[in-house]
């Protein structure tokens, strides 16, 4: 059997690439399967999707929570039209089934599935949903949850414990970039669009970390805003360090690291106990509910991640926890093989396997 599945949504890389995890499932299970894209020219997908050889439609639709009361009222009057492109969509492309992974362009998308009688199903990365998931919840068939609390959310038969989908990459795919092995590496990043803060503490800490400076290999992803300044910060301290705006391969800068330094987005956490890495975790405090720092805080207290509130983030304490890991190898194994255990690489294919049922019957 082949089926088509639209996988919509996407805007940042944690709810995106998630959606690339389902579509390289159901690619595995059968090359004939056809798998198209819709999202928005602003999403990351615009950036992405190309070169990773999936196909993609877009949709004029914005945000409409959180953006004052004019561009909010905008947004919605987009709502009917991005409804009918979606259908026009979905009539040319006759899918199966209809994914939404978050953000703006599931919405209108998985509601024009549902009004043409076309199976759906979310994905929700977060233990606290975000609108456009919250409100699809009454409307799918099926709704993927990567935590358990993420269900208070939904309505209870309709929901699956499924965990974060991650790309093959992460777990099965053989790294390109060599690891330095008498050097101790750091992977910096701060989610799919880089975070100042991070850029800005690890400025603050270069000049406690000289004593490391000759063992250091840094990579570090700063988002487009902070390349040059971070770079220039790298080089007037005489640290070597490779500064890049985005990080195309993460699988290769995971598997290459011997440390990470990053937000707590879920999808980050997905993969980081996948890889089973050692993370010194830096949660953004403005997402929703806080929601990064209770994604933080299930590492925290499994012993399998170090935390640093944003509100102590400061040059010292960071270098101090870089040093502290760098000095004790068994702490950091230890704190590795924690994580590790939390890692759980079959949400794509459990995610596959309902969907096909869905569709079978
Ligand atoms: C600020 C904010 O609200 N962020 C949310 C957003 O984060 P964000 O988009 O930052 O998502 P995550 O941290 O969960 O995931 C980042 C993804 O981007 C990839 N990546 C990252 C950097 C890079 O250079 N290259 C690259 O490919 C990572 O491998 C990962 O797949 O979505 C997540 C999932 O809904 C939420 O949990 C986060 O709270």
């Amino acid at each position: 059997m082949t089926v088509r599945v639209i996988i919509a949504g996407g805007g940042t890389g944690g709810h995106l690439f998630p959606g690339v995890a389902i579509a390289e499932e159901w690619l595995r299970r059968n090359e004939e399967n056809r798998v198209l894209f819709i999202g928005t020219k602003r999403g990351i997908e615009k950036r992405v999707l190309k070169d990773l050889g999936f196909s993609l439609k877009l949709l004029n639709v914005e945000g409409i929570k959180g953006r004052g009361m004019i561009r909010s009222a905008m947004a919605l009057l987009k709502l009917p039209g991005s409804l009918l492109q979606s259908m026009r969509i979905l009539r040319s492309f006759r899918p199966d089934i209809v994914i939404g992974v978050g953000g703006y362009a599931s919405g209108p998308a998985v509601v024009a599935a549902r009004l043409m009688g076309i199976r759906t199903a979310i994905t929700e990365q977060n233990s606290i949903p975000g609108l456009t998931n919250r409100l699809l919840g009454w409307f799918v068939d099926r709704i993927f949850l990567s935590f358990a609390d993420g269900g208070k959310w939904f309505p209870a038969k309709k929901t699956q414990i499924s965990g974060n989908p991650i790309r093959a990459a992460f777990f099965g795919g053989k790294p390109v970039i060599e690891k330095v092995s008498d050097r101790f590496s750091l992977l910096i990043f701060g989610g799919s669009q880089g975070a100042h803060a991070i850029n800005s503490a690890l400025q603050a800490a270069l000049p406690f970390l000289k004593p490391l400076q000759g063992v250091l290999s840094i990579v570090h992803q700063t988002g487009e805003k902070d390349c040059e300044s971070m770079s220039a910060a790298y080089a007037a301290q005489g640290f070597n360090a490779r500064v890049v705006p985005f990080i195309r391969d993460m699988a290769s800068a995971y598997e290459a690291a011997d440390l990470l330094i990053c937000r707590a987005g879920a999808t980050s956490i997905a993969e980081i106990t996948a890889m089973g890495k050692a993370a010194i975790l830096i949660p953004f405090p403005y997402a929703i509910g806080d929601h990064q720092t209770e994604n933080a805080k299930v590492l925290l207290k499994a012993g399998a991640a170090v935390m640093i509130p944003e509100k102590d983030l400061v040059g010292t304490r960071l270098a101090d926890e870089i040093k502290n890991l760098h000095d004790h190898p068994s702490l950091l194994k230890d704190i590795a093989g924690r994580a590790a255990n939390m890692g759980n690489i079959y949400a794509a294919s459990d995610i596959v396997d309902t969907c096909l049922a869905m569709i079978k019957k």
